[in-house]
């Protein structure tokens, strides 16, 4: 179980956070939306530990994150997948060795099995034999999802993926949905999920969150977002651009 305890981040003098509170239950994926700048990345990357609060506290699994040392945290960071816009691929190691990263990182030493894992992640993304080129060979898509790959190859209990088809064509996007959707079901992770496709997220999440300007506007599940009256949640859920918001 994760838990947000009211959370609150300033950056640069302004708030960015603004007393978040959220609890994401085990097994649950989570669709985090918003309109762009309204903090989603960066409650996110609080959770992980990768951004410390101001104010409050993140809990995974009770283990309160902000105050763990450099060395629990790399530990705790071991069950957690992260799929970030930014998180670029080496491009100096072929793709079979970046998605056997976080393998040998964690200690395999068993190079078979290695192989054998990351054999079976290119055959999960649609990608097999790719495993000798570079990063600079393959597409934004291919990209995309040899980040995946190497994201949940320990197939780890907690998945945070932020905008995973961003700038991807619509067809990319759908594999990479499913890919998360397959991921949810096979291995019962608890995820959150940033997204600006809310009709690709609408069916992968059970519960939806959604942050204008730092602040909880709402959560709650698929139907209770579909039947929410606030102009704000009702126009940004049925995919109106943050231009045509009008509140
Ligand atoms: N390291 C940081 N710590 C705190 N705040 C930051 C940090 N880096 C950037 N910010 C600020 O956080 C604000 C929210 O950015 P964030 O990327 O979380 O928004 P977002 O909702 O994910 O937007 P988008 O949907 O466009 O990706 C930005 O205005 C930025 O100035």
């Amino acid at each position: 179980m994760i838990r947000i305890e009211n959370v609150t981040k300033y950056h640069e003098g302004r708030v960015v956070i603004d007393d978040v509170t959220l609890t994401i239950d085990a097994h649950t994926n989570v669709g985090l939306i918003g309109p762009g700048g309204a903090g989603k990345s960066v409650l996110l990357k609080i959770v992980c530990g990768l951004i410390t609060p101001d104010r409050g506290k993140v809990f995974i699994d009770d283990i309160d994150v902000h105050s763990l040392k450099p060395t629990e945290l790399a530990e705790l960071r071991f069950r957690i997948g992260m799929l970030f816009q930014n998180y670029a691929l080496f491009d100096s190691m072929n793709v079979a060795d970046n998605i056997a990263f976080p393998l040998r990182q964690a200690g395999e030493s068993d190079e078979t099995l290695v192989a054998q894992k990351v054999q079976q992640a290119l055959k999960d993304i649609s990608l097999p034999g790719i495993g000798d080129r570079y990063p600079n060979e393959l597409s934004g898509g291919m990209k995309k999802r040899v980040s995946f790959a190497r994201a949940v190859i320990r197939r780890p209990p907690i998945v945070f993926y932020d905008d995973p088809t961003a700038g991807l064509d619509p067809v990319t996007s759908s594999k990479i949905f499913i890919l998360l959707r397959t991921m949810q079901r096979d291995f019962d992770t608890t995820s959150v999920t940033i997204s600006h496709d809310i009709e690709g997220i609408k069916d992968i999440c059970d519960r939806f969150v959604l942050l204008d300007q730092g602040r909880i506007v709402f959560e709650g599940t698929r139907a209770e977002i579909d039947a929410c009256q606030d102009s704000l949640v009702s126009q940004f859920w049925q995919g109106y651009s943050d231009d045509e918001l009008n509140v």
